[in-house]
């Protein structure tokens, strides 16, 4: 493909000039926009005419001045498309590609939304496929100062692709802080998940630093703008493995103008009792095993009793009976509705209920009060049918039944759960009542599970699950609960899986998760790990007895650095000091108990050094534990000890795949004992 022609310079210089002007204009009519947003907000509550109505108009008006505030350090516009002549809908038309609409006076668009319908040529186009573009030109910036740009005149076949230097200056740039938003750079591969419809639940299976969660950020921002109003009532969910983690990609959407994403841990989500027990691995396991949701479903089941008598009720005037026929019947067809089961226990009520009324209008001839009826909805002899036939349950109270009565766990668990199972399963102090019960963070996935069968919970328009490999089959249906009428985005890599339900086939979770017939998409391309790096990881990648597709690295840059130390601290230290010599994040990754002993020494040795969930922190160093690095990436990565970070927990040499591959430049491995064999090889 023939490489972009160079203009002359000074025609090059009158360019630049033209688009600095056309950022000031920009900036200036955003500016103006927000202080009209900010003076409506002033003046909402008089215009409103209730108080709902003004604070539903505040709520709007604050959102509106949020969304358009203007960063001076992230360019308004990245990009610019010139239509050919003969596009049939923009010809000889230029439009900027931008992170937000920006309109002058007269409405007229001076930064098109890079979601909007025509910005996706941006992204797309190619010298194959122009799609009706003549040039696009992308924008180098240097501190929120227009310094260059590059064109590729796509009508004459020229195209840059991965080689273009913005993208290569982007990737490369250094990382500090929290996550930053890519839209100026998204991949064509890339922006086809990003821009997929709200109707298709995807799965993307990707290697380390191959976007996922960039995707996935990008996409919830895509979906709001495209479903506004349908998705801010229904909301639009983030799912991440820990606090660390949701702190780090925090500030992407707001970014991006989007304030309004709830982001929680499945903790997070099934948080209805607090964890304040730790359950042996093997009860663990258990616990979420897939086995135990037909368990509980059979547990709750099992309440469900057939009427023994008939009932006899007297309102004062008159005595009505109900035979058991009638009763027979109302429970058989509640039962075979499959509701809810707190529903089909107010459906119950409503139907004996029913029976009454219909007897009392034969004998007066007309329908009795709303009083009476619900007098007679709460009369005793109702309740006790109720009560026989349809007990109340709570979600904890079930689970602790389980724990505490071998029977009934016996009748649940019959032929699921082997004897031993069963033991294990009510194995554990449990306290007399569920309020007196230590729960464990799986008890709290089987809680949330009986939540679900007791009610149906309002779901989210959109989830979005980063580091998907992670969830058992029980957290999958969790999730499920609060995406049944909704889409999925599942984003993860088998061969980072270190949890001890791990995934190992995405069609089992999808399955898990409700959405079976999702596809399950390949990211190929690393933006993070330098591909030196990338060989040094893989060469775990036999031993994680996982299928995934391998990823080309964009990066040819970047260093690793593999030896020996006696004295792993003092060497730690040195390799520190050597790399804030450098621009960019530094970050220490040991073996979780290995961690505190690292900080004190650094402290000593003058270095300041943050943990992990403090991302604004000033200090460029962090020591993060291996437990907790997942997602995360710092420019120079200095890891402690490889063998310790392995022993430390059944899947260690998923968890060094992990800690390997967090590096964006810089990977110094520091060891004393016998590189782990995979390794070493
Ligand atoms: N198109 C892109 N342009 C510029 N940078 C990109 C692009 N795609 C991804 N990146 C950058 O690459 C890095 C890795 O991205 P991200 O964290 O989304 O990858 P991931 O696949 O989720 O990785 P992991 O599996 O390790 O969690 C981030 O710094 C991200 O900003």
């Amino acid at each position: 493909m023939p490489a972009p022609r160079l203009e002359d310079a000074t025609t090059l210089d009158g360019e630049l000039l033209a688009e600095r002007t056309h950022l000031d204009t920009s900036r200036a009519a955003l500016s103006r926009m927000r202080e009209r947003a900010e003076s409506l907000f002033a003046t909402g509550d008089k215009v409103a005419g209730d108080a709902y109505t003004a604070e539903q108009l505040g709520r709007h008006m604050a959102r509106r001045v949020k969304e358009l505030a203007d960063d001076p350090t992230t360019p308004l516009f990245f990009g610019r498309l010139d239509f050919g002549e003969t596009d049939p809908d923009h010809a000889g038309r230029d439009y900027h590609v931008g992170r937000r609409h920006v309109t002058d006076e007269l409405g007229e668009p001076l930064v098109l939304d890079w979601r909007a319908p025509v910005s996706r040529s941006f992204y797309r186009a190619s010298a194959r496929d122009p799609q009706g573009v003549a040039v696009r030109r992308r924008f180098g910036f240097s501190s929120g100062v227009l310094t260059s740009f590059e064109d590729e005149h796509l009508d004459r076949g020229e195209e840059l692709g991965t080689a273009s230097r913005i993208l290569t200056a982007e990737i490369e740039r250094p990382r500090v802080g929290p996550m930053r938003d890519i839209v100026a750079t998204i991949q064509p591969e890339q922006d086809e998940l990003v821009r997929a419809d709200l109707a298709d639940s995807i799965c993307v299976q990707g290697a380390p630093g191959t976007g996922k969660t960039a995707v996935g950020l990008h996409r919830a921002a895509y979906l709001l703008y495209l479903h506004r109003e349908r998705l801010r009532r229904s909301g639009v969910l983030i799912v991440g493995p820990n606090r660390a983690f949701l702190s780090y990609i925090a500030a992407v959407l707001p970014a991006l103008g989007e304030v309004e994403v709830e982001q929680a841990t499945v903790e997070d989500l099934v948080a209805r009792v607090p964890v304040r027990a730790v359950d042996e691995p093997a009860a663990a396991a258990l616990k979420h095993d897939i086995r135990m949701a037909e368990v509980l479903r059979r547990a709750v089941d099992a309440h469900i009793g057939t009427p023994s008598e008939p009932i006899m009720v007297s309102d004062g005037s008159f005595r009505w009976r109900i035979g058991l026929d009638p009763l027979h019947r109302v429970v058989a067809e509640t039962r075979a509705e499959g509701l809810p089961y707190a529903t089909g226990r107010d459906r119950v009520r409503a139907r004996v209920v029913g029976l009454l009324q219909r007897q009392a209008e034969a004998r007066r001839a007309e329908s009795p009060s709303d009083a009476w009826l619900r007098r007679m909805s709460r009369i005793k002899p109702v309740t006790e049918l109720l009560d026989t036939v349809w007990p109340a349950l709570t979600p904890d109270g079930l689970v602790h039944l389980l724990r505490t009565d071998a029977d009934a766990l016996a009748t649940a668990a019959d032929g699921l759960l082997t004897v031993e199972e069963q033991e294990l399963f009510r194995a554990g102090k449990v306290g007399r009542t569920p309020k007196a019960t230590r729960w464990t963070a799986a008890d709290a996935v089987l809680i949330d599970e009986v939540a679900g069968l007791l009610e149906r919970a309002g779901g989210f328009g959109h989830v979005v699950v980063d580091e998907a490999q992670d969830l058992s089959p029980m957290q999958c249906r969790a999730i499920a609960r609060r995406s049944e009428h909704g889409s999925i985005t599942l984003l993860g890599d088998l061969a980072q899986g270190t949890s001890p339900w791990a995934a190992t086939d995405w069609h089992e979770s999808l399955t898990h998760l409700g959405k079976p017939d999702a596809a399950v998409v390949p990211l190929s391309v690393g933006f993070r790990v330098p591909a030196a790096v990338v060989a040094f990881a893989n060469r775990l990648l036999p031993a994680l007895a996982v299928d995934v597709p391998a990823a080309r690295s964009l990066r040819h840059d970047g260093s690793l650095d593999v030896r020996t130390a006696e004295d792993l601290t003092a060497a730690t230290v040195a390799e520190v000091r050597a790399a804030l010599a450098y621009d960019g994040s530094v970050g220490v990754i040991a073996a979780d108990d290995a961690v505190d002993r690292l900080r004190a020494a650094l402290a000593d040795a003058g270095v300041a050094t943050a943990t992990v969930d403090d991302v604004e922190a000033a200090a460029r160093v962090t020591v993060v534990p291996a437990t907790l690095v997942k997602g995360l990436e710092y420019d120079h990565v200095v890891v402690v000890e490889p063998a310790a970070i392995v022993a430390a927990e059944p899947r260690g040499l998923h968890r060094l795949y992990v800690v390997l591959t967090r590096a964006v430049s810089r990977l110094a491995v520091l060891h004393r004992d016998p590189l782990p064999a995979p390794l070493a090889a």
